[in-house]
């Protein structure tokens, strides 16, 4: 089955037994829960936009039928515009607030398969089960969730897990069928809601049980997925018009002596490869490429909420408006300027792959945690009391009407809609939704200093210093 449409993606996962818990209780039709069902409907929409323009698919390498352009392996400049026209059409739909639309892990993949040849050879590493692995990823279009991270028990850097029973998921035994997992991991967006889960060890693993990268799906006897409260207000999309269809929730994973078959085992027992494959490969350049690609379309999302609210209130000549949106702008343009100079710049790297630059990627990324929660800021400083002046659908139908008519109109707009526009700057800056989508961008790609601190590690410093040491001479 090659790009697949919402109703295929629907079916698929009413088939699968995923064992998720919700509140308390295992979730039985996951399709019709009020926690999911919104981000089943708005995943769903999101393959059948697969289906509707050219740039969306390319054919298969193996059997020419279109298949997603989130699995292309980019080998000219052509085509890495091609993944960011198709990453930026996806994320359009949600205004950038799916994190985690299946671009982003199919992404992933492509590049680790891409990759693979760095496991040739090394102990207990299975690059052909990669390369199957995404080969079988990218003709069912398989979706994924995945978890990189252990959990939070104690990040000092002296400690060593010594529990008797496991905290962190690790090997505890190898059998005939493949390893077994045992333990938990963090934190899987969209945990539950996807065909398959991809586990990679985290970075810095000092003891083998640890050391492992996999994939499976996500009923797997045993992996269960423990979803936070939902942060979906509501069925309206009038009164919550973000949460209502992009809530993606995010799980605690548990594997409860989880068997992972051999061929779906890419290594394991390896610290050197656990701890040098993701930096080493093409992940980062191309994971970056579609984070930014998604935060441009995000930027613009906030950008056009903001001076949507100051021309209905009537606020443009003020200079610290001004001051405020300029700020804006300048998020924006430099975002683009730096996805333009990575795509410019673009080579081909060991891997046959037309390589975006990283370090304008790596700038951009590591800016953005600061620059979102500034746009966030800036739409609640410019709403001010409008954010929480938000009568719902229901006070509209009711007999106050003429009340809300009257005393919530706008300089440019009816009551009824000046009051949507500003559930919206509500549900995209001041909700549980809203505030999960600064956390989000603050740390779904590891802390802002590790960012930070690798962007400094990566940049080729030599240029600059010998000017200074010319200068001076
Ligand atoms: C909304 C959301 C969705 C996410 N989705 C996913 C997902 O789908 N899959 C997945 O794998 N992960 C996901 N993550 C997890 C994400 O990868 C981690 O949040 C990130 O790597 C940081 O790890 P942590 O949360 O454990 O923070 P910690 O590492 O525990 O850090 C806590 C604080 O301590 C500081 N700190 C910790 N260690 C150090 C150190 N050595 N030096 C300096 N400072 C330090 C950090 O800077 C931070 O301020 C998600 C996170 C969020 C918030």
């Amino acid at each position: 089955m090659p790009a697949i449409t919402g109703e295929e993606y629907r079916n698929r996962l009413k088939k699968r037994q995923v064992e998720i818990w919700h509140n308390g209780e295992k979730i039985k039709n996951i399709l019709e829960h009020p926690a999911f069902r919104g981000i089943i409907k708005s995943q769903a929409a999101l393959y059948d936009l697969q289906h509707k323009k050219d740039m969306m698919t390319y054919p298969s390498p193996v059997t020419g039928s279109l298949v997603g352009t989130s699995y292309l392996q980019p080998i000219t400049r052509e085509d890495l515009i091609k993944r960011r026209k198709m990453i930026q059409h996806w994320a359009k739909m949600s205004g950038g607030m799916l994190g985690r639309s299946p671009d982003y892990m199919n992404t992933v993949l492509m590049t680790f398969a891409a990759s693979a040849k760095l496991l040739n050879g090394k102990e207990n590493c299975f690059a052909e089960h990669l390369t199957d692995f995404y080969m079988k990823a990218r003709e069912e279009d398989l979706s994924f969730t995945h978890t990189f991270i252990n959990p939070q028990v104690n990040r000092s850097q002296l400690y060593f897990e010594d529990s008797e029973e496991p905290i962190a998921a690790k090997v505890v035994a190898e059998t005939k069928e493949g390893i077994v997992i045992k333990g938990a991991r963090l934190l899987a967006t969209q945990g539950g809601i996807t065909d398959e889960i991809l586990v990679f060890s985290p970075g810095g693993i000092t003891d083998q049980a640890f050391a492992f990268a996999f994939a499976i799906p996500s009923d797997t006897k045993g992996l269960k997925f423990i979803s936070r409260d939902s942060f979906v207000g509501g069925e309206s999309t009038y009164n919550y018009p973000l949460s209502s269809r992009f809530e993606e929730s995010d799980s605690l994973v548990v594997f409860d002596d989880v068997v992972v078959p051999w061929k779906r085992v890419f290594f394991y027992k390896n610290i050197e490869v656990s701890n040098s494959f993701k930096n080493a490969s093409a992940f980062v350049p191309f994971t970056l490429h579609q984070i930014v690609s998604r935060q441009i379309i995000k930027t613009k999302f906030m950008i056009g909420l903001a001076e949507a609210i100051v021309n209905t209130i009537n606020i443009s000549e003020y200079p610290n408006v001004q001051e405020m949106m300029a700020e804006m702008i300048t998020a924006l343009e430099t975002m683009e300027a730096l996805l333009i100079k990575a795509e410019a710049n673009a080579k081909i790297d060991e891997f046959e792959l037309m390589r975006p630059e990283l370090i304008p990627l790596q700038v951009a990324t590591s800016t953005f945690p600061k620059v979102y929660a500034r746009l966030s800021e800036i739409v609640q400083l410019l709403g001010s009391s409008g954010l929480v002046s938000i009568p719902t659908e229901a006070d509209f139908e009711s007999e106050i009407r003429e009340d809300l008519d009257q005393y919530l109109q706008s300089a440019t707009l009816e009551a009824k809609d000046r009051v949507q526009l500003f559930r919206l700057a509500w549900d995209a800056t001041m909700s549980a939704f809203g505030n999960r989508q600064t956390q989000y961008e603050r740390f779904f790609l590891g802390s802002p200093n590790r960012l930070s601190s690798e962007l400094c590690k990566q940049y080729d410093f030599t240029e600059h210093t010998n000017y200074i040491k010319n200068f001076l001479k």
